[in-house]
């Protein structure tokens, strides 16, 4: 019906142009990033995280991915610094995954995927009155990636898996207060930053990605966890698990990846 899609045999990544043309533009994502090919920037600063105070308000599966939403009505809880010219609030997270023993980010780097791939959106209140005008600007959005391999449990990855039963199927949703993203982070924030899209329909060319270099480690165990939700709804059939939720790497067109030091 009308604009849906998916990621599988019918309704997956190459058939997205269709509806969605501008899936074949010049700057879409995600891209495989090549990091002796990127440009060292000594003039990009360090990314600054003011999450402290975010307010997280509920976690829901939209058929696509499982979602935190968080309260954007203020600046709370932002992004700046880097490459940005101003903040950008915090609007949600979710994540990206494989099949059991498949990768499953949509970011590679020299070729290479990860388990997950971790995508905190933000966007640019000072220029733009809400979420949605911002997703259609070329400087609407910055989307922080984080990769999660396999590996040691991640201590705090538990309260957002022990959610998941509760959000199984599409369209569900429940409450999902007093979590920080802060505590998903890896160590290290150096990052490639490059100018991209959205990698889900509508694939707005509005983002500015923010990528770590260093992954988070998370157990096998954990992202099992992940591909019980179900891409169908309770009222449905059909019951497809929810995996391989990812956008292949796109052209890059000639863009430039920078890298902080
Ligand atoms: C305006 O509608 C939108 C739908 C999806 C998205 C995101 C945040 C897509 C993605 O994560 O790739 C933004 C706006
Ligand atoms: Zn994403």
């Amino acid at each position: 019906t009308g604009n849906h899609w998916g990621y599988g045999k019918e309704d997956g990544p190459s058939l997205w142009h269709r509806n969605y043309p501008v899936a074949q533009g010049s700057r879409q994502s995600p891209i495989d990033i090549i990091p002796h090919q990127a440009a060292h920037d000594h003039s990009l600063d360090a990314i600054i995280l003011n999450y402290d105070h975010c307010t997280s308000i509920n976690i829901s599966n939209n058929g696509h991915s499982v979602v935190v939403e968080f309260d954007d009505s203020d600046d709370r809880s932002v992004i700046r610094g880097g490459p940005l010219d101003n903040a950008y609030r915090l609007k949600q997270f979710h994540f990206h995954w494989g099949g059991k023993g498949c990768h499953g980010s949509e970011h590679t780097v020299a070729g290479m995927s990860y388990a997950s791939e971790l995508h905190l959106v933000h966007w640019n209140a000072v220029k733009y009155k809400n979420f949605g005008e911002a997703a259609t600007a070329p400087d609407g959005l910055v989307v922080l990636g984080i990769f999660l391999e396999t590996g040691d449990d991640h201590r705090w990855l538990h309260v957002i898996t022990d959610a998941l039963y509760m959000v199984k199927y599409k369209g569900s949703l429940t409450d999902f207060k007093g979590f920080n993203p802060k505590c998903l982070l890896p160590s290290s924030l150096h990052y490639w930053t490059y100018l991209g899209s959205l990698t889900t329909p509508p694939l707005h060319e509005s983002v500015t990605w923010i990528i770590l270099k260093e992954p988070i480690s998370v157990s096998e165990k954990q992202l099992g966890k992940f591909r019980m939700l179900l891409f169908t709804g309770e009222e449905e059939d059909q019951r497809i698990r929810m995996e391989n939720n990812f956008r292949p790497p796109q052209p890059l067109k000639g863009r430039k990846v920078r890298s902080s030091n």
